[in-house]
């Protein structure tokens, strides 16, 4: 089944289980480009292996997962590594900085693998970690750095190579309350000028009103899709059912055009691609991340 025109990313009942046991139980979701979904729920509910199956990192057991016009669901290794790297960001609850190289090095280290020069790598590194605020410590290492600014030097990197989409897993957990907002605060920041769509798992009330939407799971399964704008809720068979109350769009996104998917597709194995070419869509309207903003 090909995925709705104007998603970014779209998964249809999703099912991942672990030496027989099962962590997710088809869970389906989409969402729009520029856009932010929080996926919540307790501990052990699946968030994680959610995100790692939308990113590619793991594989379904069944179900799909769409980038765009790209089945990732149907990529072999080497091209989902390929979509992580070109495509995707990675925020993760620890840092995992390499203690060897500089922060500057580190935050570059995406752009380098993906063979840039080290001069333009090491000129967008700066730049991310200017915006980060992490500037000055561009030449320490991270064992030199605060928990705080190791994270923000991950999201650093997370972003240098301008990711159509941002996954985040608890980025803000190991955070105090004022580092958590300033994260917050940029991550909403970056999603709405650099239309980045952010999936992120948290447990963290702060973080899911940042959210445009949220998607609650529980024991493996979507238990609602919680936002006043959602669109697509998971049916019990994991089909999807469009929602009343379509998103707001906004025009205060500065759009900047991504690299075609189709620079990425070349290695699916899918026989049947979607019918339509992907149309872009526009930034939802997000009064949480106003109001993250706002308080930051
Ligand atoms: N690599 C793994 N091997 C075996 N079981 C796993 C693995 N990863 C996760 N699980 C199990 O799958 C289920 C879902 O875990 P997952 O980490 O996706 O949930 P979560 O909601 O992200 O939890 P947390 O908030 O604790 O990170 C849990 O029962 C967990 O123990």
């Amino acid at each position: 089944m090909a995925p709705p025109d104007n998603d970014a990313l779209w998964a249809r009942a999703l099912v991942k289980s672990y030496d027989g046991s099962p962590a997710l139980r088809g869970v389906s979701l989409a969402a729009r480009e520029g856009e932010i979904l929080a996926v919540t729920g307790p501990r052990g509910c699946g968030k994680s292996t959610l995100l790692n199956c939308l990113s590619g990192q793991l594989l379904p057991d069944d179900g799909e997962v769409w980038f765009h016009s790209i089945p990732v669901h149907t990529l072999n290794a080497s091209s989902r590594e390929r979509l992580r790297r070109e495509r995707f960001g990675w925020i993760g609850t620890e840092p995992h900085l390499v203690p060897e190289l500089t922060v500057r090095e580190n935050a570059a280290l995406p752009l380098l693998l993906g063979g840039a020069s080290h001069k333009a790598a090491a000129l967008a590194a700066q730049e991310w970690l200017e915006r980060l605020d992490v500037a000055d410590c561009a030449r320490r290492r991270p064992a030199e750095l605060l928990q705080a600014q190791r994270q923000r030097v991950a999201i650093a990197r997370a972003l240098v190579t301008r990711p159509a989409v941002l996954f985040a897993d608890e980025p803000t957990a190991p955070l105090h309350c004022a580092d958590r907002g300033q994260v917050l605060r940029i991550l909403t920041t970056v999603s709405r000028s650099h239309r980045i769509t952010i999936v992120l798992a948290t447990n963290d009330d702060e973080v899911t009103a940042c959210a445009d939407r949220t998607v609650a799971l529980l024991d493996g399964r979507a238990a609602a899709d919680a936002g006043e704008r959602s669109r697509v809720t998971a049916g019990a068979n994991g089909s999807l059912q469009e929602g009343a109350q379509d998103a707001q769009h906004t025009a205060d996104a500065e759009p900047e055009t991504a690299a075609p998917a189709s620079a990425v597709a070349a290695g699916s194995t899918a026989s049947a691609p979607p019918t339509a070419p992907p149309t872009a869509t526009t930034a939802t309207g997000r009064e949480g991340a106003d109001r993250c903003s706002a308080s930051a």
